[in-house]
């Protein structure tokens, strides 16, 4: 089972607890890095501290949440190494895991809700990357 790690701002907070709740009990291993109240915050803090646990293996996925899922996505990504994909539908999600092997999700919790962020977040973590063609595409991100 993968590890996820799963963090938000303020404007993320209850999405990012609905969610935390949701994939334990579905049996993924997840671990919560805050924020851990509505107060608010900076979302640069917790797009970093997803990226780095990802990037240094010590979570093999990443569920960032902020309002529109853009500033945290954009933080995680300045990361080398992490690849961030701000999704708000279930065909985007299944792409950036396919073709861009997409090591975080980002999502905004002031554009989708609880039950389309459940199928987002089950179709990224049920995609894989296909590899081939795409390998040499990522690496040249990478590079
Ligand atoms: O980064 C964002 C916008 O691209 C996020 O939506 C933030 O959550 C948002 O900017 C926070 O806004 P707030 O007015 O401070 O709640």
């Amino acid at each position: 089972m993968k590890k996820i790690v799963i963090g938000s701002d303020h404007a993320g907070y209850y999405l990012k607890q609905f969610l935390y709740n949701y994939l334990q009990t579905k049996g993924y291993e997840i671990i919560n890095l805050g924020t851990n109240s509505p107060e608010s915050v900076d979302y640069p803090i917790y797009g970093k501290k997803i990226g780095e646990w990802v990037t240094t293996g010590k979570a093999d996925l990443g569920i960032a949440i902020c309002g529109s899922g853009i500033g945290i996505g954009i933080s995680a990504n300045k990361i080398p190494g992490c690849r961030a994909a701000i999704c708000s539908d279930p065909y985007s999600a299944k792409m950036s895991r396919l073709h861009n092997n997409a090591n975080v999700l980002a999502i905004g919790a002031r554009v989708v809700g609880e039950d389309l962020a459940k199928m987002i977040v089950d179709t990224w973590l049920n995609s894989e990357f296909l590899g081939g063609r795409h390998e040499q595409r990522v690496q040249m991100i990478e590079n």
